[in-house]
């Protein structure tokens, strides 16, 4: 069973099913639901949502992954991210407007044009929006286009989103296992913790670009301890079975023993700059053969 974030009809269902297998899809209200229901063993798998091109990182998936049992993500997909305006059939001018908080912040300027006078309000989904609307309880949901199919509402609005082109990536987690096959295009996640001195993030990142990996994300979220303590979110290039990267991963826990690994997983979209491993695999021979006496 894989778990995702619903109910049916947000966002990430659809990137569910690009991902899942033969699984059966199963909704949960949140992430941390969904996620909690991964490390159970309740779900063999969840997937959630982790970065929008315009909003940035859900706060609720980067917390659950640093902070309760591990999960790795498997798997990522993108999808390309614009809303429909709901309304029930009939409905007069909407007086309130719901949605997800990521969903709002991408509709802000369509709202004040078009619904200058509703209420905005918070939801816990996309879809759980458009399910309140039926219900009676606001007027119009912004949601994934797809919910229309799952609600008896009427569309208001199709293609809204102040900024075109806009995406949001998912993630496909499982409990700690194998490991997907690198494929040359993967992107490997990380949470560390840096310390509170002087130059900690720069020594880490060093490490990084010492080994020539590009990082692709860095993202900080407070631990919840003391004030001012960090926690960073990496992502970079490459896979941990590159020597490199295992490489890079055993020095940032070196600088932080409370490092977590987040998964090493293939790219959805190609690009970036994933360096060439020869250079690394040559030297490491080099300094076998040193250490058994065949060179020097
Ligand atoms: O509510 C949904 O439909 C979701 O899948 C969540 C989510 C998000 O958290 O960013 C996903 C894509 C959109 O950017 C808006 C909401």
């Amino acid at each position: 069973m894989l778990a995702y974030f619903g109910p049916q009809g947000t966002f990430t269902e659809q990137a569910a099913r690009s991902l899942a297998g033969a699984e059966d899809l199963v909704p949960f209200d949140t992430v941390p639901a969904a996620l909690a229901a991964t490390r159970s063993g309740a779900a063999d798998a969840a997937c959630v949502p982790v970065e929008n091109s315009v909003e940035g990182a859900v706060p609720a998936t980067m917390d659950a992954l640093a902070e309760d049992g591990p999960l790795v993500a498997v798997a990522e997909a993108v999808l390309p991210v614009r809303f429909s305006v709901l309304v029930r059939p009939g409905g007069t001018e909407p007086k309130t407007v719901a949605s997800h908080p990521h969903a709002l912040a991408q509709v802000r300027r369509w709202l004040a044009e078009h619904l200058p006078s509703a209420d905005v309000v918070a939801t816990t989904s996309t879809a759980a929006a458009a399910r309140s609307v039926l219900a009676g309880e606001f007027d119009a949901a912004v949601s994934a286009p797809v919910a229309v199919r799952h609600y008896p509402l009427e569309v208001l609005a199709t293609d809204v989103a102040d900024v075109r082109d806009a995406k949001t990536r998912f993630l496909l987690l499982r409990r700690p296992g194998p490991l997907p096959a690198p494929t040359g295009q993967d992107r490997t996640s990380v949470v560390v913790t840096a310390v509170d001195r002087v130059g900690a993030l720069s020594e880490l990142l060093a490490e990084l670009a010492l080994r020539r990996i590009n990082l692709t994300r860095i993202e900080s979220r407070p631990t919840k301890g003391r004030l001012g303590e960090y926690r960073f979110y990496v992502d970079l290039d490459g896979h941990v079975a590159e020597p490199r990267v295992a490489d890079a991963l055993a020095a940032l826990r070196r600088h932080s023993p409370d490092t977590r690994f987040l998964g090493s997983y293939p790219k959805a979209e190609a690009g970036g700059a994933q360096t060439g491993n020869e250079g690394f695999v040559a030297a490491a021979e080099w300094v076998a053969s040193v250490r058994e006496g065949r060179g020097a």
